[in-house]
């Protein structure tokens, strides 16, 4: 369930009389979801979605909201927030920061077709393009810094093999990625199958930036390979992968360094959704009651990632 405060009819028909939005009609809870409470807002002239915060870095919505709305001035397939009709589009509602969003069409896809594959690969890259022109800055809080400080925290929950492998990886990260300077921009930094919408072969929308950051590309790249492109060994899907990598570097063409670290930065990737779900399962588990995701498959995808390294970048 994904609605953690509940709100009224009235509260949101008052809601929306800041917007030129029509009137409101009926209001529905979204199940999907984990972090925050989402609704669908059906009003006599369109459908939206209105999302309240409900943790994490709240003072960061600004950014994340900067970054969809210049996404959306740049005609890439992005709910842009809704303003209200004094520019404003960051609210409060029922005590929490609250925004307002077009509902768009389709469904995730859970085992996507090479077409479907390219159709991300190809946006991935268009938004990498765009937003090496967007101002904002924050520095991508997943990257192997953070994966030095919390690893530690997991560790004593951990068997004698697993402890060994994430040291022993930590280690070689550390080697291979310094002095590594690579092309800069803003990233998704959670794009998963379950952050986007398709409609058959058309991809109508990538959602949830609250994971947005600043910082190397081949890093989202890699999240999203790791993620589109696995089978439940961990290993890669060839077709999958090809028709990712070919699109979006039809878009954004790779540099030699990136070409000569990727795959480090598809072990780096593992290694972070591997810890930030042994995270959740031992350490800091959600005040909601909601089923983990499983930390052993990214422990999977890690091994064959190190065992199997992918095909070259082109
Ligand atoms: N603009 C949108 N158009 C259509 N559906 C949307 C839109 N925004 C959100 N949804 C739907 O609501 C669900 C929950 O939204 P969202 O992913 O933002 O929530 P969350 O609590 O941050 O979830 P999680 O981080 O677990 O993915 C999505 O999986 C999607 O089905
Ligand atoms: N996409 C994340 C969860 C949301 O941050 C995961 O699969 O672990």
């Amino acid at each position: 369930m994904a609605v953690f405060t509940p709100l009224s009819d009235e509260q949101v028909a008052h809601f929306l009389k800041r917007y030129d939005v029509g009137t409101l009609l009926a209001v529905e809870g979204v199940a999907g979801g984990t972090e925050n409470s989402t609704f669908f807002v059906t009003t006599d002239r369109e459908v939206l979605v209105l999302t309240l915060f409900e943790q994490g870095e709240q003072e960061e919505l600004p950014f994340f909201v900067d970054l969809l709305a210049w996404l959306d001035q740049h005609q890439l397939p992005v709910p842009g927030p809704l303003f209200d009709r004094e520019g404003v589009a960051l609210q409060r509602l029922a005590d929490r920061p609250a925004l307002l969003f077009p509902r768009l069409r389709g469904r995730h896809p859970e085992q996507p077709r090479p077409t479907q594959c390219a159709a991300i690969g190809q946006v991935l890259g268009q938004m990498h393009r765009v937003s090496q022109g967007f101002q904002g800055i924050r520095p991508n809080p997943r990257d192997l810094r953070w994966v030095h400080a919390v690893h530690s925290r997991v560790m004593s929950y951990l068997g004698h093999d697993d402890q060994t492998l994430i040291r022993d990886r930590i280690d070689a990260l550390d080697s291979r990625l310094s002095n590594v300077v690579l092309p800069q921009g803003a990233l998704h930094g959670d794009l998963f199958r379950d952050n986007t919408l398709y409609e058959g072969d058309q991809l109508c929308g990538v959602i949830d930036f609250y994971n947005g950051c600043t910082g190397d590309l081949l890093f989202d790249l890699a999240i999203v390979i790791n993620d589109w492109c696995s089978d439940d060994d961990g290993a890669l899907i060839p077709e999958r992968y090809e028709a990712i990598i070919e699109a979006y570097a039809r878009e954004r063409a790779f540099t030699d360094q990136e070409r000569r670290i990727w795959p480090t930065m598809l072990e780096l990737t593992a290694l972070r959704y591997w810890l930030s779900r042994l995270l959740v399962v031992y350490v800091d588990p959600p005040a909601h009651a909601l089923t983990p995701k499983d930390p052993a498959q990214y422990r999977r995808i890690l091994t064959s990632r190190i065992a199997h390294p992918p095909a070259p970048l082109p």
